[in-house]
């Protein structure tokens, strides 16, 4: 499976672009849409789920072009949008009965599959409970249940870790790593780690553009022997910021210690070794 995203842009206004000339390839696997607040990462996933059309540019599903012929991704598609609204009056099993009859999906497998669906995001025991009594996190993993019900091949999951606690977030990992051999599966968050622990390949975007892709430890690789860590004294911090890119700061009692970056070793200053938190907010911030 090949997605082609070429040169696509989205004008919401005159002086409001939501992506501007984004280009990016996307093969089998896991691809991490990393980004702040306004970055273009929601834009990107409703246009290739045909949601919205893009004011320019072409997108390629296998070299034909989604957005002459949406039908040819709507079919393969599992999207689970930011906004994912419930019934509050349906239980998860009937809302997912309901979800399989509009993607066309009937029959006795149905409910086998929906309650494999449902055990596999732990809600089996309140699968038979109206969703409008259900958490935050327990609405979201209707949502991704919903998203893996008709055996996609384009899985999209825009912030899917909002609401999960700790132990659900492997879950949702564990759930869709499985499927990452023959199928896209893009997935967007602003939190690094939930990025780091799911993704194969990870897209920095900012400002609707694309910053950087690559594999984690490509990334990661090009801050290389650069980062580093000092502790200084308080006072010495704005004099420090006006000639270092400084990536964290954490306050001791009357210390304060600052990763920042750096091409070579200053005095004092102790090598680090490099993350994908810390390649982030170089890219975002430089
Ligand atoms: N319907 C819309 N009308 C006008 N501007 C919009 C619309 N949707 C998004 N935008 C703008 O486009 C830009 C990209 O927004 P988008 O929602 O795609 O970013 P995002 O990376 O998903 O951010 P977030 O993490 O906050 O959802 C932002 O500046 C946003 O304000």
């Amino acid at each position: 499976m090949k997605l082609e995203i070429k040169n696509i842009s989205k004008q919401y206004s005159k002086s409001k672009f939501g992506l501007q000339n984004f280009s990016i390839n996307i093969e089998n696997g896991i691809l991490g849409l990393l980004g702040p607040n306004g970055a273009g990462k929601s834009t990107l996933m409703k246009i290739i789920a045909t949601i919205s059309n893009p004011t320019s540019g072409q997108i390629l599903l296998n070299g034909v072009d989604i957005t002459k012929n949406p039908n040819r991704i709507r079919e393969i598609l599992g999207y689970l949008p930011q906004d994912f609204g419930v019934y509050p009056n349906l239980n998860a099993f009937e809302f997912l009965e309901y979800i399989g009859a509009m993607k066309g999906i009937g029959g006795p497998n149905l409910k086998t599959r929906i309650s494999q669906l449902l055990e596999g995001v732990n809600l089996m025991e309140a699968a038979k409970k109206p969703i409008g009594t259900y958490s935050g996190g327990m609405k979201q993993r209707v949502g991704i249940a919903q998203v893996l019900l008709n055996d996609p091949k384009i899985l999209i999951f825009d912030e899917p870790t909002v609401g999960l606690d700790p132990e659900e977030r492997v879950r949702f990992r564990n759930l869709i790593s499985d499927l990452a051999n023959d199928a896209i599966i893009i997935l967007s968050s602003h939190i690094v780690s939930d990025i780091e622990t799911i993704a194969d390949k990870v897209a920095i975007m900012q400002h609707g553009k694309l910053i950087s892709l690559g594999y984690q430890q490509e990334i990661i690789d090009t801050l290389k022997n650069k980062v580093f860590e000092i502790e200084i004294d308080n006072n010495d911090l704005n004099t420090f910021k006006v000639n270092h890119l400084i990536l964290n700061t954490i306050r001791k009692k009357d210390k304060i210690l600052i990763r920042f970056i750096a091409n070579e070793k200053l005095p004092d200053t102790m090598l680090c070794n490099a993350t994908l938190e810390d390649a982030y907010l170089y890219q975002t911030k430089k």
